[in-house]
């Protein structure tokens, strides 16, 4: 395990912070602006290694703040038998609450380059066309009447590309503008606007949000979400949520399912919050958290098996978790949703997915994956 040497020093207003990423591979966890952007490659490391790394570093932070010190970033695949790696940027440049930061590891020094062009990019349907969504729809519907599983959700995907020396932030950008109330985030590739924290922990303090149920918006019109479909789908989501922090939080409470309405369509919500476990971090979390029903359905391994046969696509890292941790343990984790991941190459392979209950209608639902691919169709075009 190598011994970082890591230094976080107050900055001045840090200003746009994905200038103070780079083009090509940013990494970033910004929501209204704020958060961390990262530049370089320090160490990457395993996830499990973390706990590791991060006692044997050398770290003098004098800001104190979420995301100052020692930090690390990922995205992790959605399948859990594929590995999690953790990516330790040289640099890290961070704003909270006004408070603007730098932290550099061992001898970096910190760089910022305007934002240029943002790509524009035809996407069109990749594994999974429309028809065979609709079809695959129909058949998940079908085992769940057999009793296979309550829910399972089912993704497509599309593809194109842009040109390979493209400003990714650009991109990015563009997505957090149309989207304020998301996670804004880039990490080896995968970029994207995502509604749905998966768990956040702040000084001991766990919080995560819960979506599942979705309707186009509409001016003032709820009926659509208090649907039995929409609130059973909310119900498999929230409880599988409570009950796999139970063992990793004390306090649990949550609030009423309320409607969160973004740009492009409304979902139920439900926000949980706790009090972490002693000797526990919001990695033990993510683990044990990943996949909800929100992503997966129920229970998790029918579901799990359904998704195999079902859909002939490859989800890589989308609708895994993607955030960042610290050296104590914290950290902010939403779901890769509503994104694309972009390779050097300038590939792009974006993904939604909906969750489909015995009574789903595939049409319906293809509509719904429509709107959920929105904000990255926008942001490329
Ligand atoms: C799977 C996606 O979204 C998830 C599924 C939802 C649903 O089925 O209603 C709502 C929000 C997300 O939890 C996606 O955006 O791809």
């Amino acid at each position: 395990m190598p011994v970082l040497e890591v230094r976080t020093v107050a900055l001045d207003d840090a200003g746009e912070l994905l200038e103070w990423t780079s083009p090509d591979a940013p990494l970033a966890f910004l929501r209204r602006g704020d958060g961390i952007v990262g530049l370089g490659e320090a160490v990457r490391v395993p996830a499990a290694s973390w706990t590791a790394l991060a006692d044997a570093a050398l770290v003098d932070d004098s800001v104190g703040m979420p995301g100052s010190g020692l930090v690390a970033f990922g995205s992790f695949p959605f399948r859990r038998d594929r590995p999690q790696e953790l990516v330790v940027p040289a640099v890290v440049v961070g704003r909270r609450d006004g408070r603007s930061w730098v932290t550099t590891v061992g001898a970096a020094a910190a760089e910022r380059t305007p934002l240029g062009a943002a790509p524009t990019a035809e996407l069109s349907p990749g594994a999974v066309t429309a028809a065979a969504y609709r079809d695959a729809v129909a058949a998940a519907t079908r085992a769940i009447a057999a009793g296979r599983a309550s829910k399972v959700v089912l993704a497509r995907d599309l593809g194109g590309s842009i040109p390979p020396d493209s400003d990714r932030r650009a991109t990015l950008a563009r997505l957090a503008a149309a989207y304020p109330d998301t996670w804004a985030f880039a990490v080896d590739g995968m970029l994207g606007a995502s509604p749905e924290t998966l768990v956040r922990v702040s000084r001991g303090e766990v919080t995560a949000r819960v979506l599942a149920g979705t309707a186009a918006p509409a001016l003032d019109d709820a009926a659509p979400l208090s649907s039995a479909k929409n609130r059973s789908e909310h119900e498999f989501a929230v409880r599988s949520v409570l009950e796999t922090i139970a063992p990793l939080a004390a306090d649990v409470s949550h609030t009423d399912p309320f409607i969160l309405t973004l740009p492009n369509l409304r979902h139920l919500a439900t926000d949980v919050r706790g009090a972490l476990a002693p000797g526990r971090s919001v990695l033990d979390l993510v683990a044990a958290l990943h996949p909800t029903a929100a992503v997966g359905g129920t229970p998790t391994d029918a579901a799990l098996e359904l998704i195999a046969e079902l859909e002939p696509l490859d989800r890589d890292r989308y609708a895994g978790p993607v955030g960042w941790v610290d050296a104590a343990g914290d950290g902010e984790w939403a779901i890769a949703l509503r994104c694309a991941r972009i390779t050097p190459d300038g590939a792009v392979t974006a993904w939604a997915g909906a969750g489909i209950v015995a009574d789903s209608d595939p049409d319906a639902e293809l509509a719904e994956t429509g709107l959920k691919l929105r904000p990255v169709i926008d942001a490329l075009s």
